[in-house]
């Protein structure tokens, strides 16, 4: 089989020609040859018009090289479909067609994101990996279940790389800003940075308005740069290792144009050691954009029949990875093990826990991954907030575990052990109505859970108690209270065969006890992106 793929969502015009005996498995013989043509912009970021004219040009040529590799007459013409700048897209799109018509072929609609962690699957003959996806427009971790990508977790505000490339232009660098922090981050020193992990979300705006401030009040900037990739892969590094306890699952591929950063790599392969999972990262001209990931798995589509009809094959600027149907992989029912089998044991992602029958001790261990000071940092903050938390929603009446003992040094609690089951196994409309009111009291007395999902709440014969504070904090900014919201609604999306009624009951009952303002801001975080 040979299949050309067009790739041409942002920045990079490409070709590619993937030939192989046997697009479902990589094997020795195949052969991915690629090439693209960079656009780099004269100065700021990209521009979508200045980008759509570099398409203009550069892909019939690319599309001809790739064409003058290929060994004999080609199967299938894909392309990337989306999410991207959408004068790219449709110049892509106009010329996909067109190379098909001509060709007499058919037709593969790609999606980009999926692209950039298929690749990754493909190239490490993983099977069912967790996949995170650093790229510049976006940063997901992803899991397949059941025909579909599911996001686990995302950034709430901008893509990583776009991150790094608004900071870097701030400071008066050229586009693309990424390898240039990664440059000089090599003679930085640690600084504060804040770190912003909410649930298994994440947000970048906080740490890069910092970091801006940071540079203007003159701390070096190889400081600056350094501090940021610690923070920032340490939170993507932490989100991956949270999704990979949850879905109890032992791979990890990586993908997306920021994955070319050692550092990154590096923080994502010691974590994964040190919980005995595998590491995958493919080579760099397959974590860039490039078009060798549209053609393999534009291969594995058209082996599976997925091809588009020309007259169906509009592009889509905001195409989300969990919106495609997956064709080309078998059914498996394993995306979280812990939703489907209740009781199963999870390897904590953060913590040690020892369980007795009348305590639990929690020990918040050290994660070789993160840069010391940033380690010390959350271990000892998480530690704190938790007992102390824990305590002050109890005083507000709200059921929780007794603090017997805090080791701050030791990054030690002992708490008492309550409840007969996780909320999970025990879903109940009345306990979900509880913990809407438990929620509602503490955003009164200005502060968050942090993670109330189905997992860290306990239940009991006439209590539900609300545990697992290490994440929470104080805040009167009403998206903090509706994110816990968020983050319970999505959670009883994930463990309940039924749903609406209990969310409805979430909703009726925070509405009578908490601030209904709350509410409207949880429909605006559900209008964004992945919740749509
Ligand atoms: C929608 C699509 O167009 C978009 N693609 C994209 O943004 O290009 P990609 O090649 O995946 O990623 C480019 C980003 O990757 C960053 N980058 C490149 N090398 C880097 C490095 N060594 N360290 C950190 N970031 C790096 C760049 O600064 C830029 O922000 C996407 O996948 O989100
Ligand atoms: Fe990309």
């Amino acid at each position: 089989m040979r299949v050309i793929g067009i790739e041409g969502t942002a920045w990079c015009a490409s070709a590619a020609v993937y030939e192989t005996e046997d697009p479902s498995v990589r094997t020795d013989d195949e052969t991915v040859t690629i090439e693209s043509e960079a656009y780099a912009p004269e100065s700021g970021g990209i521009h979508p018009r200045e980008a759509a004219e570099h398409m203009r040009e550069a892909v019939p040529e690319v599309v001809g090289r790739a064409l003058d590799h290929a060994d004999g007459p080609i199967d299938a013409v894909a392309f990337s479909r989306g999410p991207g700048l959408g004068p790219c897209l449709r110049i892509v799109g106009t010329a996909a067609r067109a190379l098909a018509q001509r060709l007499d072929v058919p037709l593969v609609g790609v999606n980009h994101m999926v692209a950039h962690l298929e690749i990754g699957r493909h190239r490490s003959g993983f099977e069912e990996p967790v996949c995170l996806n650093a790229s510049g427009a976006n940063a997901h971790v992803l899991a397949y279940h059941n025909g579909r990508y599911r996001v686990l977790g995302e950034t709430m505000d901008t893509g990583v790389g776009n991150a790094l490339d608004k900071f870097t232009r701030h400071v008066g660098w050229s586009h693309p800003g990424g390898p240039k922090v990664e440059e000089h981050a090599k003679d930085g020193e640690y600084v504060d940075l804040p770190y912003v992990v909410k649930g298994m979300d994440f947000s970048f705006s906080g740490i890069m308005s910092a970091a801006k401030q940071a540079y203007d009040a003159g701390t070096p900037v190889e400081d600056v740069c350094f501090a940021l990739q610690e923070n920032v892969f340490a939170m993507l590094t932490e989100v991956a290792e949270r999704a990979l306890a949850l879905t109890d699952r032992d791979e990890l591929v990586l993908g997306g144009g920021v994955g070319q950063n050692a550092r990154l790599r590096e923080m994502l392969r010691e974590m994964c050691e040190a919980r005995g999972a595998d590491f995958y990262a493919p080579e760099p001209r397959f974590l860039r954009d490039n078009a060798g990931m549209i053609a393999v798995l534009g291969a594995k589509m058209y082996d599976a029949g997925d091809t588009l009809a020309i007259e169906e094959s509009a592009v889509d600027s905001n195409y989300r990875p969990d919106e495609v149907a997956v064709t080309w992989r078998e059914e498996t029912n394993s995306l979280a093990r812990s939703e489907v089998e209740a009781g199963a044991t999870i390897r904590g992602a953060e913590a040690a826990v020892s369980i007795g029958p009348e305590r639990v001790t929690k020990r918040r261990v050290p994660k070789e991954y993160r840069h010391p000071d940033l380690d010390e940092r959350l271990r000892r903050d998480r530690t704190v907030l938790e007992a102390r938390l824990t305590s002050e929603a109890r005083r507000y009446g709200v059921p929780t575990p007794v603090v017997f003992d805090v080791d701050v040094r030791e990054r030690t609690l002992e708490l008492q052990h309550v409840g007969d089951a996780d909320l999970r196994d025990d879903l109940t409309e009345s306990r979900v109505r509880d913990v809407a009111r438990h929620l509602a009291t503490i955003h009164e007395e200005g502060f968050v859970h942090g993670d109330p999902t189905t997992r860290n709440v306990r239940v009991g014969p006439d209590r539900t108690f609300l545990i697992d504070f290490g994440l929470g904090y104080y805040t009167d900014d009403a998206e903090d209270y509706a994110m816990d919201l968020h983050i319970l609604t999505q959670s009883l999306r994930g463990t309940a065969a039924d749903p609406d009624l209990l969310l409805a009951a979430m909703e009726a009952e925070y509405r009578e006890h908490g601030d209904p303002a709350v509410l409207d801001q949880l429909r605006e975080i559900e209008g964004r992106g992945r919740y749509q």
